[in-house]
């Protein structure tokens, strides 16, 4: 929650001053050498991805017409290492000379071969991007150039009309929710409803009248009349997180009311009109789900009108460290905040953070409950204890044990991970592509708590 004291940020947190500009990679330029599509040059603009995607699919960014290229072909990962050619599982591979190759790091020079067609780099570009001085975004905090970027493009697309659907990709706890709300705040939408509708945890049996509503009796338990999500959000915006996960006959519903405006409660004869704002969330590739027949292609269409990736929190500099102040100062509420020591600054700097934002937040909370003094130390925050003592089971002690323990204390750290990672076991259960059953056995049987 919001708190008069979020306002400023802390101006003795070791953060940089407000650049004005930056520079970064803006385009990737391809051309194709031989094969149907010869002559043909590809320009991929990079402000809203970092992984390029070609194929004969119509979603890739790269589109080809060559029958032996696959739906969903290859990849251009743009890593700070470079740029990275990635094979998709792709039927007939992709080749670098005569060697089919899984990976290859991509130079000017390289020619590659996907299907009959042959590729080059041409090269990239990069551009200069203007970036506001401002260190938040509605409920987003940030001081790093991935975020500012971030906030001019929600700044745009704030006053670009309040029906664009923008799909929002990022890996988890990134703050995907938080830039959903940001865009119904700054709308025209804001007195309506942000309803949110999480694809994860909607029981199947269940989902056509969560989402859509049901009539008395429509099926064993509707003992009611009741709206769906939809209804609820009429005149707001129903925010649709992981949306890679609804089933694909609900795909086709969602389509149609989007397309037409309107929605049928489960039991009903005739549609009632919702004037909903939709907006979108996904850790997955949608692109790669689409290929692979599993999410449809009219649906991404309609749902992408923009797309917006927020940055992982490896990539935001020294936010780590302006954020966990942020969130000393919500756990002081109006007492006096605990302060980062210097050792603790380091350690957050230096930390992978695989959970972004959330986890950070939660190894700021307990820091805060366990620190004894007014200052939190690296030691308070326990993030190289827990990673070393992770490395020495894994690296002295678990190719030691015998084959069952090993497992079993893998499994340990395995879910122990996993659930620090995501907010709920629908996720975690996702994201290690397990059923919500499977895993609650599995942490029943390592005696885990969820
Ligand atoms: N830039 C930020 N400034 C302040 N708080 C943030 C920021 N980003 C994320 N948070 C906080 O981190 C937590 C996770 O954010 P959020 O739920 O929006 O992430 P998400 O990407 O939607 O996660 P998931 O992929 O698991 O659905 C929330 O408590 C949110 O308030």
């Amino acid at each position: 929650m919001s708190t008069p004291r979020d306002k400023p940020i802390d101006p003795t947190a070791a953060v940089p001053q407000f650049t004005r500009s930056y520079q970064r990679l803006g385009r990737v330029n391809l051309r194709v050498l031989d094969g149907p599509d010869r002559g043909k040059e590809f320009h991929v603009d990079l402000s809203d991805r970092r992984l390029i995607t070609a194929g004969r699919d119509a979603v890739n960014d790269i589109v080809l017409s060559d029958t032996h290229v696959s739906g969903n072909h290859f990849q251009i990962a743009v890593t700070p290492r470079g740029l990275l050619l990635r094979d998709l599982d792709s039927t007939n591979g992709v080749h670098v000379g005569d060697v089919r190759v899984r990976e290859a790091w991509l130079t000017a020079q390289t020619v590659f071969r996907a299907g009959q067609s042959t590729f080059r780099l041409l090269g990239t570009d990069d551009v200069q991007i203007a970036l506001p001085p401002i260190d938040r975004f509605d409920q987003l905090y940030g001081r790093s150039a991935a975020m500012r970027e971030l906030f001019s493009t929600l700044e745009r697309l704030a006053t670009r009309g309040d029906r664009l659907r923008v799909l929002i990709g990022g890996e988890t706890g990134t703050g995907k929710e938080l830039v959903a709300r940001a865009l119904h705040h700054r709308s025209s939408r804001q007195a309506g409803l942000f309803v949110v509708q999480d694809c994860t945890a909607i029981p199947r049996e269940l989902a056509e009248s969560l989402l859509f509503g049901h009539t008395k009796g429509a099926f064993t338990g509707a003992v009611g009349d009741r709206p769906g999500s939809f209804e609820e959000a009429d005149g707001g915006t129903i925010f649709l997180d992981e949306i890679g996960e609804l089933p694909l006959d609900l795909q086709a519903k969602l389509l149609r009311v989007i397309q037409e405006g309107e929605v049928m409660r489960v039991g009903e004869r005739s549609p009632r009109k919702v004037d909903v704002r939709v907006l979108c969330a996904t850790h997955r590739d949608l692109r790669a789900m689409v290929a692979e027949g599993r999410f449809r292609q009219d649906l991404f269409f309609r749902i992408a009108d923009v797309r917006v990736e927020v940055p992982s929190l490896r990539e935001r500099e020294d936010d780590a460290v302006l954020l966990a102040d942020l969130f000393l100062r919500r756990c002081a509420g109006a007492g006096e905040p605990r302060v980062l020591a210097s050792s603790a600054r380091a350690a957050l700097q230096a930390h992978a953070w695989p959970g972004n934002v959330r986890e950070l937040k939660s190894v700021v909370e307990r820091a805060h409950v366990m620190a004894d003094g007014p200052e939190i130390t690296a030691d308070d925050l326990s993030l190289a204890p827990e990673a070393s003592a992770r490395r020495s089971v894994a690296h002295d002690g678990l190719f030691l044990l015998p084959h069952d323990r090993a497992v079993d204390e893998f499994e340990r750290l395995y879910f122990a991970s996993l659930l620090a990672q995501h907010p709920s076991k629908a996720k975690a259960a996702r994201a290690a592509e397990m059923s919500g059953e499977g895993l609650r056995q599995a942490l029943k049987r390592l005696q885990l708590r969820g």
